[in-house]
């Protein structure tokens, strides 16, 4: 299947209410799952990674109740009860990273045997720190394929706890993972980060959404004290829309012109990704924040190049890569080499299918140059990497460049099913 991107060369005018974030969606599953009584999380997110959660927290006995149409979910809290059964469970975490991650530590409190692997890619995606400090802890798992990757098998006895350290350049999930399980471990846990925390906004979103459920993380600087406690329900937690997702209508007025209003996003929100704006603004859009949202508007002045490290903010990097050629000046983006992990290598990806509409770009280990392009080629397929990501990004492109089609378009389903349904839209009514 492909979808043929609707040209469009006028400016977009919206506002766009996107789905719940996938970030705040699987954390508050989990968060709820270990609390002490019933929470209803709102404007949950309804997509493949959080479906992928749900089914697997299900399975090792949560009761967690989707009512899909009010865009909402039940989670009957029951701490660590469910875990306290010595049954083997085989849970697919497909390509979802959260749910590989956050599972892998929640599972460790448990004490039954519990497998967990993914699809073709997931099995190349690291898990191996997170595997690491768990054993030092003295948990049972094994990476069965000795890959430091899924399939993985927990022979759970409870968490130890203690004092640990783990590398932070590779995935700020470890570190999130081990935050919300380390309430229950069996001694407070103390974790420091070796190195640089990469995609940082996430590990202080999990402090922020444990405080919400009750449980204060001591943060001095690079280490983390956990004590040991119990989250409290919350009759009803809201959540935000996605941030991520988000950055796709930023970036489209951007690159059309006009103005575009994200409905519920705020300068205080949990994600970091909210800064994308702050990108835009140095590309030379105006942004504004209010109590209906974020908004990005662009006149006659034309698009500037930037030179950005994105390196806490690396899911919009597909986003900010597909407007550049049409930038006055290269656009530069350093400092994201973890996003060769992804759903797919991202900066090969980015670099592959823009050289396709045969803009010239630079490839960095860590990051890539892309130069401004007058002429962008037609008909191009693009080709997604089975990646919702550079289908999302491609499609703000293809506005510009007659007859762009994305190819499996419906990858988008991971984070984001509704996507094309809000893209026309926006064109609809611009
Ligand atoms: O904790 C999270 O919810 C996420 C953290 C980031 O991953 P890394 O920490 O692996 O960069 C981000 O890319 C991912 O989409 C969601
Ligand atoms: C990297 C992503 O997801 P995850 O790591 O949760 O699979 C993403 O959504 O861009």
């Amino acid at each position: 299947m492909t979808y043929s991107v609707p040209y469009h060369d006028g400016p977009v005018y919206g506002v766009v209410n996107v789905p719940g974030s996938k970030s705040i969606t699987n954390r508050a599953l989990v968060l709820a799952a270990l609390a002490n009584g019933p929470t209803r999380l709102n404007h949950a997110l309804f997509s493949d990674d959080s479906r992928i959660l749900m089914t697997a927290l299900s399975a090792v006995g949560y009761a967690v109740i989707p009512d899909e149409v009010n865009s909402a979910v039940e989670v009957i809290g029951a701490q660590i009860e469910p875990l306290q059964q010595r049954a083997e469970h085989d849970l697919f975490v497909g390509n979802s990273g959260t749910s590989a991650r956050f599972l892998t530590a929640l599972l460790a409190l448990g004490q039954g045997v519990y497998r967990l692997d993914g699809v073709a890619r997931m099995r190349e995606r690291p898990l191996g720190d997170l595997l690491a400090t768990l054993r030092v802890m003295g948990v049972d798992v094994r990476d069965l394929l000795g890959t430091g990757c899924p399939p993985i098998e927990i022979r759970g006895a409870g968490l130890p706890g203690g004092t640990v350290s783990i590398r932070g350049d590779e995935s700020s999930q470890f570190v999130s993972a081990l935050l919300m399980a380390a309430p229950y471990a069996k001694n407070p846990m103390r974790i420091e980060i070796l190195g640089e925390l990469v995609s940082e906004p996430y590990v202080e979103m999990t402090r922020s959404m444990m405080a919400a459920f009750g449980v204060q993380v001591v943060r001095r600087g690079n280490v983390f004290e956990v004590p040991l406690g119990a989250y409290h329900a919350n009759a009803v937690y809201d959540i935000e829309p996605d941030a991520s997702g988000a950055s796709y209508f930023m970036a489209a007025a951007a690159l059309c012109g006009g103005e575009v209003t994200l409905s519920g996003l705020t300068r205080e929100s949990l994600q970091g990704d909210v800064a994308f704006a702050d990108v835009l603004l140095q590309m030379g859009c105006a942004v504004s924040f209010s109590a209906e949202g974020i908004t990005i508007a662009r006149g006659e002045e034309s698009l500037r190049g930037v030179d950005v490290d994105l390196f806490h903010l690396s899911d919009t990097v597909p986003t900010l890569a597909a407007i550049a050629p049409f930038a006055s000046s290269p656009v530069t983006i350093r400092n994201v080499a973890n996003i060769r992990l992804k759903e797919t290598d991202r900066i090969a990806a980015c670099v592959a299918e823009l050289r396709a509409f045969g803009v010239e770009v630079e490839e960095f280990a860590d990051g890539m140059r892309i130069f401004p392009c007058a002429n962008l080629r037609e008909d191009v397929s693009v080709k997604t990497y089975d990646d919702h990501r550079m289908a999302m990004a491609f499609s703000l492109l293809g506005m510009r460049v007659r007859g762009t089609k994305i190819l499996d378009p419906m990858c988008v389903s991971k984070t984001f099913p509704t996507y094309y349904e809000h893209f026309e839209k926006l064109l609809d009514i611009s």
